[in-house]
């Protein structure tokens, strides 16, 4: 067995350099970043796009410049040709107002031509990096996210980003650019007004910083609202059976617009904070203007200026009042962009804890010897100093061995079974699939040497060879049917398009027991050299059960199987029994050893027949003895909960 496979301690302490997954951070757990670096994180996304950035800034700027420019003109008209009364003149002054007019309409299209295709290439390379990472975050990531978090996350967060970079942000450069260029030319025209346009801009970034402060955790708190909202609507949509069910609509209604009033809390204090941005940004222009008017009128009559001068100067400093004002609103968006790319970034940023190795174990052949060696788990989010869930568990199953999982509600058999796929990793021990410790395989290739079947079986919104074949390469409609043949899921050659009808969300309603066998086909598929069924067989009458559980015999005598069972008919599958209790495995024997000599093991299993044999089973000829086939005590209850969440 190769040992370069990481020690792990059993114990929740966790060593300082052990990556931590945590779920949404709280705003005191959370780093602080400034608006400025939060939106510089972007830049890996920006960077392929930053010369048709540039470009579209020019084109932006010359428009913008061409704006300014027009006053310019009309000065030349006023203190030329009309203050000459010599219309001869007029032509020149008159074809350049045509063209800044129509050069400014030209570049502002050439903008939008040249900053579309890469915006939006943009945002789907961002869009594809946050769902392929979401795909290698382990499973114990998803536990801890609320799915309507990461939704948000990777629709309207995006959205936001994208307009900023690609409108907002090159407006915000632009206009202060304009700003800078219209400072100049008032200059030009009279350096004393002048002045006191420039002089707004001192006011103004005061006001931006103060701004910022307040405005970036409200835009980042209804961000995180809206999250809260995705997740309800998910959850409601989802559970909407339930929901009517139990009369629950006025519930879970109120539930959603407590959030939502929340949300538009949030929204109207954001709009408050910008309200008292504008009314400055809008009044300080304005003020500036008045008091530009009334020097200027002076200085007109004093013959210091022109009435050209004094036309132009006003003209410039009225085509700067937008520059100005939006700088308000696109502060605002600068705000909201950041706090989208905090969140972004705090899902790229969470440590893929399960991944390959480097050098990858390459082991050829299928013996299938899975071996539990000192194996302790706890979760994440467990207490520190809790005891692990599981504890030093050891179990060798040999190749082609089926061993059945048997233990209470919650003595954490599905987290047993979870480790051998690796969608949990041990926290203590290790598990060798012949001889191999589990992390030294590449997880693509260990995950084709081990197939599962959960009790809540996921189907997706696709044909049923999709949902069979689940991107398996090379499976041919010939592997499809066989494995619905071993699943007893034959029915569904009968579905009006066969192998082509769709099922899953928006599709064939299928009942709980047909998805459960169908997720039995894809485990089987695969031939897998480890098959691990976490109870798929619970929302199956015992008739059907016991078709699946004798055509799974062919599959099982070839194959290593960890079976968790709730019933004895499941049961009846294994060669062996491991019993779960405490976190550890206390015992492990043949049904009928450990229905004779352990107490707590025949209480899980307590048979609903006086002679122990289920009137269904007794002189069948399954593997049974005189308590074999009897159900379980706790199987009404878990018939009952499964067809509650699994029937349709
Ligand atoms: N993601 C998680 N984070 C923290 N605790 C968890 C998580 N998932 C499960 N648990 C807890 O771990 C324990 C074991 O869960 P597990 O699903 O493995 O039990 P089980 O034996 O399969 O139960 P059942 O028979 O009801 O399916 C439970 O107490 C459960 O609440």
């Amino acid at each position: 067995m190769s040992s370069t496979a990481p020690a792990a301690d059993a114990t929740n302490q966790k060593s300082p350099d052990t990556p931590v997954i945590s779920g949404p951070l709280d705003e005191k757990d959370r780093p602080h970043r400034s608006v400025l670096s939060s939106l510089g994180r972007l830049w890996p996304y920006v960077k392929p796009m930053f010369p048709r950035l540039i470009l579209s800034c020019l084109l932006a700027g010359g428009a913008s410049l061409f704006g300014l420019l027009f006053p310019m003109a009309i000065r030349a008209i006023i203190d030329g040709p009309i203050a000459h009364r010599d219309m001869s003149a007029i032509w020149w002054p008159a074809t350049l107002l045509l063209v800044l007019g129509v050069g400014e309409a030209v570049l502002f299209f050439l903008r939008r031509i040249v900053i579309n295709t890469p915006a939006v290439r943009f945002e789907q390379r961002m869009r594809d990096d946050l769902y392929e990472k979401l795909q290698r975050l382990p499973v114990a990531f998803h536990d801890l996210w609320p799915a309507g978090q990461l939704i948000s996350r990777s629709a309207s967060d995006l959205g936001i980003i994208r307009r900023f970079v690609a409108f907002g942000g090159v407006f915000l450069v632009v206009n202060i650019a304009t700003f800078v260029v219209g400072v100049v030319l008032l200059l030009g025209i009279s350096w004393q007004l002048g002045l006191i346009v420039a002089g707004l801009s001192i006011p103004l970034i005061i006001l931006c910083q103060v701004f910022e402060r307040q405005y970036k955790d409200l835009a980042r708190l209804s961000q995180d609202q809206a999250g809260d909202l995705t997740t309800t609507v998910e959850e409601s949509v989802l559970g909407i059976r339930i929901i009517k069910a139990f009369g629950r609509s006025a519930h879970i209604g109120r539930r959603f617009v407590d959030q939502a009033l929340q949300l538009r809390k949030t929204e109207l204090d954001k709009a408050r904070v910008v309200s008292y941005l504008w009314a400055v940004v809008v009044i300080l222009p304005e003020l500036a203007l008045g008091i530009c008017l009334w020097l200027g009128i002076e200085r007109v009559a004093d013959g210091a200026m022109t009435p050209g001068d004094i036309v132009a100067f006003f003209a410039i400093a009225m085509g700067m009042r937008w520059p100005i004002e939006s700088i308000g609103w696109l502060l605002t968006e600068a705000n909201n962009t950041a706090a989208a790319s905090d969140r972004y970034f705090e899902v790229l940023d969470a440590p893929v804890t399960i991944a390959s190795p480097d050098r990858p174990e390459r082991a050829p052949g299928r013996a299938g010897r899975l071996t539990f060696n000192d194996v302790s788990y706890s979760f994440a989010d467990a207490k520190p100093g809790t005891p692990p869930l599981l504890d030093h568990v050891d179990l060798d199953i040999q190749p082609g061995e089926t061993i059945a999982v048997v233990g209470a509600t919650g003595s954490g058999k599905s987290t047993l079974t979870a480790l051998v796929s690796r969608l949990y990793d041990v926290t203590g021990g290790s598990i060798t699939l012949d001889g191999v410790d589990l992390r030294e395989f590449e997880l693509a290739d260990l995950r084709q040497r081990v197939a599962m079947a959960f009790e809540e079986p996921i189907l997706f919104s696709a044909s049923v060879r999709e949902n069979v074949l689940l991107g398996m390469e090379g499976g041919t409609d010939a592997d499809v049917q066989q494995a619905l043949s071993v699943a007893q899921a034959d029915f569904v050659l009968d579905l009006p398009w066969g192998l082509d009808t769709r099922i899953g969300e928006q599709g064939m309603s299928l009942s709980g027991g047909q998805r459960q066998r169908l997720a039995l086909a894809r485990a089987v598929v695969g031939r897998p050299s480890v098959l691990v069924l976490d109870d798929p067989l619970s929302a199956l009458d015992i008739h059907t059960e016991a078709q699946v559980e004798a055509a799974l015999r062919s599959v099982l005598g070839s194959t290593t199987a960890l079976v968790i069972a709730h019933r004895a008919s499941t049961v009846m599958l294994a060669d062996r029994v491991a019993l779960l209790s405490g976190g550890r495995i206390t015992a492990v024997g043949t049904h009928s050893e450990l229905m004779a000599s352990n107490p707590d093991y025949r209480h899980l299993l307590a048979s609903d027949t006086p002679d122990g044999t289920h009137p269904d089973r007794a002189g069948s000829n399954h593997r049974t003895d005189s308590t074999a086939s009897a159900d379980t005590s706790s199987t009404s209850h878990r018939t009952a909960t499964s067809q509650e969440g699994a029937e349709r």
